[in-house]
């Protein structure tokens, strides 16, 4: 497991503030890099996770239609400006053979990939991928809707503008109806 390294974290975050013309050293910021550190420490910690430790719980049930667990919501850094975007993950398989996993775990997965310097696509594959490393489905969907900071706070500026990606595997590629309903359990 990589270890985080807070003292190279604050040092680097006492640089920043100097740099922006600030006094490391006045009361309200002394404390500053240090908090930033466990921030980053919090907000990364899914560098060591893999998301597929997750599925090994899986339950012999003979379930091979549609399981969705939808709005789990999450926060991720954006890996070019590290700023947050956030928004929803919806996480829909087809099990086959009997493997069904936790429900928790779907969003467990999504918690381990949002964790990480991360684009919203990589999220969005990332956990469609390994449910189908894990748990060999029929049929995977994954529907991610997001806001991104680096969009409202500065650049373009465009508060309320949303992102959703989707990663679809298996059946659920060739299946328009399918597709039609996971969307249709989504939006309802
Ligand atoms: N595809 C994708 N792009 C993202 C994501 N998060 C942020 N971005 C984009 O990354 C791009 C970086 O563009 P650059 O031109 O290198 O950086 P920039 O000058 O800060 O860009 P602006 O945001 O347009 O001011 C921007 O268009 C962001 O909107 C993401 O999850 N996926
Ligand atoms: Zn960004």
């Amino acid at each position: 497991m990589t270890q985080v390294n807070t003292a190279q974290i604050e040092q680097a975050v006492r640089l920043i503030l100097e740099a922006i013309g600030e006094d490391p050293n006045r009361e309200g910021l002394l404390d500053t890099p240090k908090r930033v550190a466990k921030m980053y420490t919090e907000v990364f910690s899914g560098l060591n996770e893999d998301p597929k430790e997750h599925f090994k719980t899986v339950f012999g049930e003979a379930h091979e239609e549609l399981v969705l667990v939808k709005d789990i919501s999450f926060f991720s850094m954006c890996e070019h400006h590290l700023v947050p975007f956030f928004g929803k993950a919806h996480v829909a398989y087809i099990p086959k053979g009997g493997k069904v996993t936790g429900l928790s775990k779907l969003a467990r997965a999504v918690e381990a990939v949002a964790k990480r310097p991360q684009l919203q696509e990589r999220i969005t594959s990332t956990i469609a991928d390994s449910i189908v490393e894990s748990l060999d489905p029929h049929g995977v969907m994954v529907v991610v809707e997001a806001e991104h900071m680096c969009m409202t706070m500065r650049g373009v500026k465009k508060p309320g503008a949303l992102t959703i990606t989707s990663a679809v595997r298996g059946v659920l590629e060739k299946d328009a109806a399918a597709r039609a309903e996971v969307l249709s359990f989504i939006k309802g």
